[in-house]
């Protein structure tokens, strides 16, 4: 099975937190999920250039990176991911949607509102027991 590493921003503005809307996908596991936005670290990049590369790319913004908060193994039915999910800090809402087809901010308590990615679960509720 395919392997995938990913890295994602866990991006935070005051204390309200991003939270995008994939499009529809051939995987229906995946298809129209909330996620944190990032993506696929290329080779000879560190984890850190790939987010902030696939912010630039997806949103137009450049957070503050701080640090890492949670590393989550998953196996979706077709590949399997390992997914970094970064702490970052804004000082503005100002985004260009490129690629998701919503966002939301929500407050740490609030995210269990929304559909997520099977893999992010862990990250949200970690979120969600350090609010
Ligand atoms: N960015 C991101 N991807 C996630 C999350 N959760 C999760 O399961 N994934 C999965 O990890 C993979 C990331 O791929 P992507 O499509 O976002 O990455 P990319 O921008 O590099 O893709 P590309 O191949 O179209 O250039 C997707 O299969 C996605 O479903 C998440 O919170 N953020």
């Amino acid at each position: 099975m395919k392997s995938i590493e990913v890295v994602a921003g866990i991006i935070f503005f005051k204390n309200q937190i991003l939270c995008v809307q994939r499009p529809e996908s051939k995987h229906q596991y995946i298809s129209k999920k909330f996620e944190f936005p990032g993506g696929k670290v290329e080779p000879e990049e560190t984890k850190i250039e790939a987010l902030q590369r696939e912010l630039l790319e997806e949103l137009n913004i450049i957070p503050a990176i701080k640090s890492l908060y949670l590393t989550v193994e998953h196996t979706y039915p077709d590949f399997k991911v390992t997914m970094h999910g970064f702490l970052c800090e804004v000082d503005s809402k100002a985004l260009s949607l490129r690629e998701h087809i919503s966002q939301e901010w929500l407050k740490p308590e609030e995210l269990n509102q929304l559909d997520w990615a099977a893999a992010d679960i862990p990250i949200v509720q970690k979120l969600q027991s350090n609010h």
